[in-house]
């Protein structure tokens, strides 16, 4: 493609550099090293290194066109030159990567955003559609799941991953707008129809500065990424909804507000059941029950502002909230890995933040005749300050709670758990091998007992360790769960 046509395309103008017309561009990349000839190159400024250094590598390696600050020294090759170039650079990129699928949905919030994204992608596919999820668990579709690293992928890996499901047919995606990635610009570009507000709390305020500092990189998704005349899916029960609210409403989006205090769906009332929960709802006026097989409040909430994205891109209700009684349990979210040898059950839960291992004990609570027993630990090189109030909420939400280790990275485990620890009452317990303790809970679980394995969901591996002397080391909940199970003489 040449590059006057993207400019034109993507309506960006050159800044006067001769000879764009007959350029012809081969791909995009924000990694020098990942560069051929032909190719534009994102020189960014980052957290570890400043892209602009890796200039005349990209050059030499035959970048025939550089997006960078207006600072930049840029010699050999075109110079788009903008404040923000990461954003510039995703515009270019865009009419590069076509197809895309016609209908995008995003969806952002501490908690909620992964199950939401799958969730969504779910209820499409039971109305016909070719449709995919991309977040945290990777590039999922009704086949497959395969990883990218992040939960919001960098802007060229994005943008040729959508293309790549366009060409396969995929007309539907929903994927997660992380903090990080919505302040990097990584799901700039293509036109996403429509945006999901799931809640905020406390997380990676080790990367924003302050609460407002996370929320305000969230409200770019309403702010700017949603295109104009978009929609707005917002639950409605969060302290931060009313805030989100306006955000969507200053840009004029349609408003779509689902919760107890929701306008568009209104949750009337939620009646945990053996494997699943009812809900009842008003929709349109009407009121409707929804026989949803997954378990807690917060699974609720995601079910149904996946159904409102859905709504909210021209899908049929009755269909939609018909297919609810079919959704499939969310990888690592509140699944049930085993049942102890005393025939007590085992959930694996993603929840790595206070609010969500609130919400993940709140779950099973319901579901617990005698005690809950929860092991969760906290991350390393993240955000310090959520450890103690991890502590706090599963000392006081459970009857049995267990400290251990959960990606330590480049931290000493134990000092981890110490600040974990430092949130804890009397009777907390530290086992800092986390199959040991997965053991402990198990073998100490009675008939009536709950067992919650929190913090790693979905997760293949423990990390230890950072740089050069990072380690992955397998590591599964839901296989080390039965198999500790199984060894206890469970299933
Ligand atoms: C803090 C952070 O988000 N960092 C991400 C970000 O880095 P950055 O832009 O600051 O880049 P940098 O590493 O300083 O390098 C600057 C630039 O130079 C380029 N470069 C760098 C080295 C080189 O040799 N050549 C070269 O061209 C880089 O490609 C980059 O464009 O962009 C990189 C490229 O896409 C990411 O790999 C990197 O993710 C790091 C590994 C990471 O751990 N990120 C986590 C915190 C993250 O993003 N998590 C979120 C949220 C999770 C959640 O949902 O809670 C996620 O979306 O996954
Ligand atoms: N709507 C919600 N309200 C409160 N807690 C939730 C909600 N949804 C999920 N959680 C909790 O957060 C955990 C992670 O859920 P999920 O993976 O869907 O969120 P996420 O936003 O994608 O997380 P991440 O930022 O790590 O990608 C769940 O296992 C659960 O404990
Ligand atoms: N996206 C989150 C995942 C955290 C998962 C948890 N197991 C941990 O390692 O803290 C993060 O990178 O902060
Ligand atoms: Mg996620």
């Amino acid at each position: 493609m040449k590059l006057s046509a993207l400019c034109k395309a993507a309506n960006i103008a050159p800044g006067g550099a001769a000879g764009v017309a007959d350029i012809n561009v081969t791909g995009f990349a924000i990694d020098h090293r990942k560069v051929a000839p032909g190719t534009v190159f994102g020189a960014f400024r980052g957290a570890k290194f400043n892209g602009e250094d890796f200039i005349p590598a990209a050059i030499e390696a035959g970048a025939v066109a550089v997006v960078a600050a207006p600072d930049a020294k840029v010699e050999g090759a075109v110079h788009f030159a903008d404040a923000e170039p990461r954003r510039l650079f995703a515009r270019l990129a865009a009419p590069f990567f076509t197809p895309v699928p016609e209908t995008l949905v995003a969806i952002t919030g501490t908690n909620g955003k992964t199950s939401t994204a799958e969730l969504t992608r779910q209820l499409w596919h039971m109305a016909g559609q070719r449709a995919a999820s991309i977040g945290t668990l990777g590039v999922t579709t009704s086949g497959e799941s395969v990883s990218t690293g992040l939960t919001t992928p960098d802007n060229v890996t994005f943008q040729a991953n959508l293309t790549g499901l366009a060409r396969e047919g995929v007309t539907h995606v929903a994927y997660e707008a992380s903090s990080h990635g919505l302040s990097q610009y990584r799901i700039e570009g293509p036109r996403v129809s429509a945006g999901a507000f799931t809640n905020l709390s406390r997380d990676h305020l080790d990367y924003h500065a302050t609460m407002e500092e996370y929320f305000a990189a969230k409200m770019r998704l309403f702010d700017e990424v949603v295109v104009d005349g978009g929609t707005a899916v917002i639950w409605a029960d969060d302290a931060w909804s009313g805030k989100a609210i306006e955000h969507a409403k200053a840009r004029g989006l349609k408003l779509f507000t689902v919760g107890t205090k929701g306008e568009d769906i209104r949750l009337l009332g939620r009646t945990p059941g053996g494997l699943g929960q009812k809900l009842e709802i008003d929709y349109l006026g009407q009121t409707r029950t929804i026989d949803l097989p997954l378990i807690g409040g917060y699974q609720a909430a995601n079910a149904l502002v996946a159904a409102g994205l859905v709504l909210a891109t021209g899908g049929d209700a009755n269909g939609t909230f018909d297919a609810m009684k079919w959704l499939g349990t969310v990888r690592g979210r509140i699944e049930r890995a085993a049942i102890s040898p005393a025939g007590a059950p085992i959930y694996i839960d993603y929840a790595h933040t206070p609010d969500a291992l609130e919400a993940a004990i709140a779950a099973l609570r319901p579901h617990v005749a005698g005690r809950l027993i929860a092991v969760f630990g906290a991350g390393g090189d993240r955000d310090q300050g959520k450890r103690p109030e991890m502590g706090r909420i599963a000392s006081e939400g459970a009857d049995v709670a267990i400290v251990t280790d959960d990606n330590p990275r480049g931290e000493d485990p134990a000092a981890i758990r110490a600040m974990v620890l430092a949130g804890m009452g009397e009777g907390a317990r530290e086992i800092g091998d986390r199959r040991a303790a997965i053991g402990e809970a198990i073998a100490e679980a009675r008939a009536g007992d709950v067992v919650l394995i929190a913090g790693k969901g979905h997760e293949q591996g423990q990390i230890i360790g950072s740089g050069e002397t990072m380690r992955v080391l397998p590591f599964d909940d839901v296989t080390v769960a039965r198999e500790m199970a199984g060894t206890l003489g469970g299933k």
